[in-house]
């Protein structure tokens, strides 16, 4: 094991997607733009070795971090500064129930520099708690941010897109390099903050078949719309919707999509 592997006596899981933030300057960066404040919900998501918890801690009285690997949740257990101010959930943030933090009038406000190997499924669990949630700040590698932020007519605008922006505001906020973690990823890195929206601008009638018409999109992005869609929608109802039959799936925006998904619930038994 190289000492690249070893960050303040700990060795790096890879199965635990750890890469440890190492870089005061964008530590500090990433702080800033969560602007934590004392009385707010704050969940930090792996917690690690306390890069983020630490500077967060300075500035609030209590908050919840959710992390899976049992050394590092010991650690923060015993830390001098943090034990008294975090309630630990030692777990897979995949399968936290994020409501069971909720409290009055006081929406989660969730952060954490992610484990890049469950990053996009992680997501797609969060969005559904997208209610009780004021925003999301999280460290993720920039070919995924590039996909939460990509406009239709992008390469990497996708399903994910989709669903991320159905529920809320993308914004890119800082891009990160390899060095400034330990050990240092492949990839390069970017943070982003995810503020779902408190009304939703597009709602979908069922969320199944938004699913579904993504998913049969996105799988075949070479197609065109009416190739796609062929067992679900005529050319003639793709136009009464105001999609393009002879366009491709990443030319369709949000609404249109959900467009889509509206009709099918309205006229299809299952998605
Ligand atoms: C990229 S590291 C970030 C650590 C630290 N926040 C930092 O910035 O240096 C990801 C963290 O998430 C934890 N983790 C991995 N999978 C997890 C899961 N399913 N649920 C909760 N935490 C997880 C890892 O153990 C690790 O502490």
């Amino acid at each position: 094991m190289s000492s690249d592997q070893v960050h303040l006596g700990h060795r790096a899981r890879k199965r635990f997607g750890q890469n440890f933030l190492n870089d005061p300057y964008i530590i500090d960066g990433i702080v800033s733009s969560i602007n934590p404040l004392p009385g707010q919900n704050l969940v930090e998501i792996g917690p690690g070795l306390g890069a983020l918890t630490e500077p967060v801690g300075r500035l609030v009285d209590k908050f919840s971090v959710i992390e899976l690997d049992r050394d590092l949740a010991k650690r923060l257990r015993h830390h001098p500064d943090l034990a008294d101010k975090l309630t630990i959930y030692e777990g897979d943030a995949m399968r936290f129930d994020f409501t069971q933090l909720i409290k009055p009038n006081n929406k989660l406000r969730i952060f954490g520099n992610l484990p890049y190997n469950i990053s996009t499924p992680l997501m797609f669990h969060l969005f559904t708690f997208h209610e009780h949630v004021e925003d999301m700040h999280f460290m993720l590698q920039k070919e995924v941010v590039n996909r939460l932020a990509a406009g239709p007519g992008c390469k990497a605008y996708g399903r994910l897109t989709v669903m991320a922006q159905y529920y809320s505001r993308v914004t890119p906020v800082l891009e990160v390099p390899p060095e400034s973690f330990t050990p240092a990823p492949k990839v390069d890195s970017a943070v982003v903050r995810l503020t779902p929206y408190e009304v939703l601008p597009h709602p979908c009638t069922n969320l199944k078949w938004l699913d579904r018409v993504c998913r049969e999109g996105f799988n075949q992005r070479r197609k065109t719309i009416r190739n796609c869609y062929k067992a679900l929608l005529t050319v003639e109802q793709l136009e009464d919707l105001g999609v393009n039959p002879g366009l491709r799936p990443e030319n369709i925006t949000l609404q249109q999509f959900v467009k889509m998904a509206n009709w099918l619930d309205a006229n299809h038994q299952n998605a």
